[in-house]
């Protein structure tokens, strides 16, 4: 175990929301796989000590070469990733022998260093953070025959991104117990609030877009366009 920060990449999805021949997370942007583009970021952070990516077991082998090719030295691993997300983090998890470790998906490309930096400042505080940006629609609750059941309080509301950052002892246990109880979480903030462990919110850009549905590919293209443009 090193004292310091880790990343687990999860690409191990299917992508059946884009609906693309090629999983999402091999497109291009900015002439880069989505996935290559994302992973780069984290290398380039001089406070990273390790990555492990996740993916599909059928891509791990092009997912090295990509690594070696781009010089992603960080990267200790790629392994093939689970049935569901958090599967493959669990899986990803186990091969991090750092002391804190950060989870994200490996489709969400443009998080930039400056909100990886605060969600990791906001997890060594509070213990554990996670970005997200105030929603910014009025959000209903809506029941099976489509009809409004209440409204949240707005000022309550976060849209929840990644990365998320944790102490990795705490998001193993979480795992487990998880696993034990047979309890499916959509991120992995849920799997500390299900053992009763805090997490704090980090306040995140609404650019972090989780590249999703057919649309995200525009804003995805434009972005890349000005990724180039700039360099950066
Ligand atoms: N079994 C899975 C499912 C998802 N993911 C990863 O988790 C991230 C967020 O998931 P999402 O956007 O839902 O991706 P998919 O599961 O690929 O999409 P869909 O639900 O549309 O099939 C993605 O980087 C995805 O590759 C993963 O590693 N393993
Ligand atoms: C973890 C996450 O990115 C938070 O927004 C998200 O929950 C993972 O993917 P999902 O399948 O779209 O829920």
């Amino acid at each position: 175990m090193t004292t310091g920060f880790g990343a687990v990449i999860v690409a191990a999805g299917k992508g059946s929301r884009m609906g693309t021949r090629e999983s999402k997370q091999f497109l291009h942007i900015g002439g880069k796989p989505i996935v290559v583009q994302t992973m780069d970021i984290f290398n380039r952070l001089p406070w990273i000590q390790q990555i492990v990516l996740v993916t599909g077991r059928d891509d791990v082998e092009r997912c090295e070469a990509w690594i070696s090719a781009y010089g992603l030295d960080k990267v200790s691993a790629v392994i093939p990733g689970g049935r569901e997300r958090q599967e493959s983090v669990y899986l990803g998890i186990k091969q991090m022998h750092t002391e804190w470790v950060m989870i994200h998906d490996g489709v969400r490309p443009f998080v930039t260093t400056e909100e990886i930096t605060t969600c990791r400042d906001t997890a060594v505080s509070e213990g554990a953070a996670v970005l997200a940006v105030p929603v910014k629609d009025t959000i209903k609750q809506v029941n099976g025959q489509g009809l409004i059941t209440g409204t949240p309080d707005r000022q309550s509301l976060w849209a929840v991104h990644t990365p998320q950052a944790f102490r990795l002892s705490e998001l193993m246990r979480a795992h487990e117990t998880a696993q034990q109880d047979g309890f499916a979480a959509t991120d992995d903030a849920m799997l500390l609030e299900h053992i009763g462990l805090p997490v704090a919110v980090a306040e995140g850009k609404y650019s972090n877009i989780k590249i999703t549905t057919p649309e995200d590919l525009e804003y995805a293209a434009f972005m890349g366009r000005n990724k180039e443009e700039t360099g950066s």
